[in-house]
C-alpha cells in the first residue's frame, strides 16, 4: 500500500493591517485581514520535516507587513493581493502558486459639527469587501466579493404557487418582509480591471436591484441581481450569491384584541432559507482554478 502527499498549500492567515495614509492632515484608514498561503514543492517539509523550500508563515506575514510601507500603502485590496501573489511566485523558486485572500472593513470619517473629522473613524456598520487571487504559474484569477450586506424590503414581495404536501403548512402570501444577508463573489475576466470603481458599482448595483424587483421568490431576486451586474459588467465572468431567507412572522396579536395588518413582526434567526446560485455569462472563459479554494458555495 502506497501512501503519499496530496494537494496542499500553507501560510500565515488572518494577517491584520491597519495602514493610515499620513499624506495630508486628512488622513485615510485601510483595514484588512491577509490570509497568504503558498503552493509548490513542499513535498519534503511534509514528508521528512525538511525545512530547505519551506518559507516560514512568519516571512509571510512580515511580507504583508512590509509591502504595506514599500507600495506606499495598500490600495485596492485586489491589487494589493496580486502584488503579493507575484512576489511569492516570482521570486521564490520552490513556490509554483499562491492563494492570497483579503477581506476589507470600512471605516467613515466621524461626522462632527465641523464637518468630517481629519482622522476620527467610525466603523461602517455594512458589508465586508473580499478578494481571493489565486496564482498558478503565470496563470491568475480573481474572484471578489461581500459579505455581510443586510437588506430588507418591507413590502413588493409575494411567495405563492408553490407545491403543497401533506407537511405543508406555509400560508400564500402577497405581502410580506424580505431580508436577507447577500454574500456574493464574482469572478473577473482578466486583471486589467479599476478594481475600486467596479466594487462601488457592482455594490450599487445590487442593492438597486435588491430595491426595485418586486419579489416572487428570494431565488428571483437573486437571479435579477446577478444579471444586473453581468449586463452592466463585461469584464465580469459569473456572479455566485449564498443568501439567507431572514423570515419575519407575523405575529398573533388576537389574544389582545389587537388586529396585525403587516406591522408586528417576530424576527426569527434560525432556521432560515439558504438560497445560493450562481448566474453566468454564456461565453464566460474557463473558470480555471479561480474557485477552487473558496470555502461553501461561495
Ligand atoms: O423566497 C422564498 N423562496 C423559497 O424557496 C421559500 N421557501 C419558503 O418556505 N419560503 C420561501 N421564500
Amino acid at each position: 500500500m502506497g501512501i503519499r502527499l496530496g494537494d496542499n498549500q500553507y501560510g500565515k492567515a488572518e494577517v491584520r493591517l491597519v495602514h493610515i495614509d499620513r499624506g495630508t492632515d486628512v488622513h485615510r484608514v485601510k483595514d484588512i485581514s491577509v490570509t497568504s498561503q503558498l503552493r509548490g514543492d513542499f513535498e519534503a517539509v511534509h514528508v521528512e520535516g525538511d525545512n530547505a523550500n519551506c518559507l516560514p508563515t512568519d516571512t509571510q506575514k512580515n511580507t504583508v507587513y512590509a509591502f504595506a510601507k514599500e507600495n506606499g500603502g495598500v490600495g485596492a485590496i485586489e491589487d494589493f493581493a496580486l502584488l503579493l501573489a507575484r512576489h511569492f511566485v516570482d521570486e521564490h523558486d520552490c513556490v509554483r502558486g499562491a492563494r492570497e485572500e483579503i477581506e476589507e472593513y470600512g471605516w467613515d470619517r466621524i461626522d462632527t459639527a465641523d464637518g468630517p473629522h481629519d482622522h476620527s473613524f467610525v466603523r461602517s456598520g455594512g458589508e465586508t469587501r473580499t478578494t481571493v487571487v489565486t496564482k498558478d504559474g503565470a496563470e491568475e484569477w480573481v474572484v471578489s466579493g461581500l459579505h455581510g450586506l443586510t437588506v430588507l424590503k418591507s413590502t413588493g414581495s409575494e411567495f405563492h404557487g408553490y407545491p403543497k404536501t401533506k407537511y405543508t403548512t406555509l400560508r400564500e402570501t402577497t405581502d410580506r418582509i424580505l431580508a436577507t444577508d447577500v454574500t456574493a463573489r464574482w469572478r473577473y475576466i482578466g486583471t486589467a480591471v479599476d478594481w475600486d470603481t467596479t466594487y462601488a458599482s457592482v455594490r450599487a448595483i445590487l442593492l438597486e436591484a435588491f430595491a426595485t424587483t418586486h419579489s416572487l421568490a428570494l431565488q428571483q431576486t437573486l437571479y435579477e441581481m446577478g444579471k444586473a451586474v453581468l449586463e452592466a459588467h463585461p469584464e465580469i465572468a459569473e456572479i455566485r450569491f449564498s443568501m439567507p431567507n431572514n423570515h419575519h412572522f407575523l405575529v398573533d396579536l388576537s389574544p389582545f384584541g389587537l388586529d396585525n395588518p403587516n406591522e408586528v413582526f417576530y424576527a426569527a434567526d434560525r432556521p432560515y432559507g439558504k438560497i445560493e446560485a450562481a448566474v453566468e455569462r454564456d461565453d464566460a472563459p474557463d473558470a480555471g482554478r479561480a474557485w477552487e479554494t473558496v470555502p461553501g458555495f461561495v
